[in-house]
């Protein structure tokens, strides 16, 4: 890659939005969910940004948006210099590759190991020969770790562990810049997801690429993010780089999520806070801060007004991120 290359971002999302359309019929009209609102990110080669949240809080609509399987309903989504637009991102596909949860469901059953990988390769390069695809192939194989006689078999020999290798391998074939990686390691047993881990960081390195890593399980981004993004109901509420996120998080649920998260040193004082109430329906978002109603912190302002993400390299959309401390009236478990 060259010089100017590396100091480009290999993705910027600038107020990312994706609405979508429920219910609704003969006598009612359909309701606006919101799943993604508002998200603005960039990633630079070699570098991963990790997204958490709890389940429902649209880490895979964003991860739908970043790989252009979906279009936004709002903002815009730069990939490698070019914007993109709804009618010219084909040429930026192979930029953006994917790898999901579960590689079992991601893989054709049916086709061997090495034709899986050159797939990709023969609806895309189709002028590549024949010859030159199998020698990618077998080039990518050795690079996840894989042995050449693996080529011929069929998913179903394999472990979870080296079927999410053949999903990293497919995934990397059309050499893209930006990874993203949907909780790609959550279906796998503790032992492996390790393994997997490291030859996602050694892969980082040797190839410069860009990660966008969803993930619910914090541990695991302590392990290979640089910056983190936390969302919650779609927003993004606390963003900064896992340093600051993990040593000094800002908004209330960050802290709650980090609470819940075993500590690198296990001695280490470590109160778990229970969040209170359930999630709000995506479809009855509170006007004011979408947390408040969970907040041990919440104040009048809170429920009436949205705060904006705010700060500079550490942001947090809170008006009391370290204003009040409540943090001896959190709920602990
Ligand atoms: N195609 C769709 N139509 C309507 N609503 C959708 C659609 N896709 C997602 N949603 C809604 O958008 C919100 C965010 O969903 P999303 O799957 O992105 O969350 P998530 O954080 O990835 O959750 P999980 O970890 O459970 O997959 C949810 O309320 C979900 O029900």
């Amino acid at each position: 890659m060259t010089d100017a290359l590396l100091q480009t971002p290999v993705v910027t999302a600038d107020n990312l939005s994706r609405d979508y359309e429920v219910g609704g019929g003969a006598f009612s009209k359909p309701q606006i969910l919101s799943a993604v609102s508002g998200a603005s990110f960039s990633v630079m080669p070699g570098r991963t940004l990790a997204v958490v949240g709890e389940s429902g809080c649209g880490k895979s609509t964003l991860a739908r948006l970043v790989t252009m399987i979906e279009t936004p309903t709002g903002g815009t989504l730069n990939i490698a210099g070019n914007d993109v637009t709804p009618d010219d991102w084909s040429n930026l596909r192979s930029t953006v590759q994917i790898v999901f949860q579960n590689p079992y469901g991601s893989l054709n059953l049916r086709h061997r190991v090495g034709y899986i990988i050159e797939e990709p390769l023969i609806i895309n390069r189709p002028d590549m020969p024949k010859k030159e695809r199998v020698a990618r192939v077998r080039e990518i194989m050795q690079l996840v770790g894989m042995r050449p006689e693996h080529y011929d078999r069929y998913p179903h020999m394999f472990s979870g562990g080296q079927r999410q290798r053949i999903a990293i391998a497919r995934a990397l074939v059309l050499e893209p810049k930006l990874l993203v990686l949907d909780e790609p390691v959550s279906a796998l047993d503790l032992s492996i997801q390790s393994q997997i881990l490291n030859l996602l960081i050694d892969l980082q390195e040797r190839l410069q690429l860009a990660y966008l890593f969803i993930s619910h399980d914090l541990s695991v981004v302590r392990h290979v993010a640089d910056d983190v993004m936390v969302m919650y109901l779609g927003r993004a509420v606390e963003t900064g780089s896992k340093e600051e996120v993990f040593a000094n998080p800002r908004h209330p649920y960050t802290k709650a999520l980090l609470s819940a998260t075993p500590k690198a040193d296990p001695r280490g004082a470590s109160t778990r806070i229970r969040l209170q109430g359930e999630l709000p329906s995506p479809l009855a978002i509170p006007p004011g801060c979408p947390f408040a109603e969970r907040c041990w912190k919440v104040q009048d302002k809170c429920r009436a007004e949205r705060p904006a993400l705010d700060g500079d390299s550490h942001k947090a959309a809170c008006f009391f991120p370290e204003g009040i401390d409540a943090e001896a009236s959190a709920p602990v478990a």
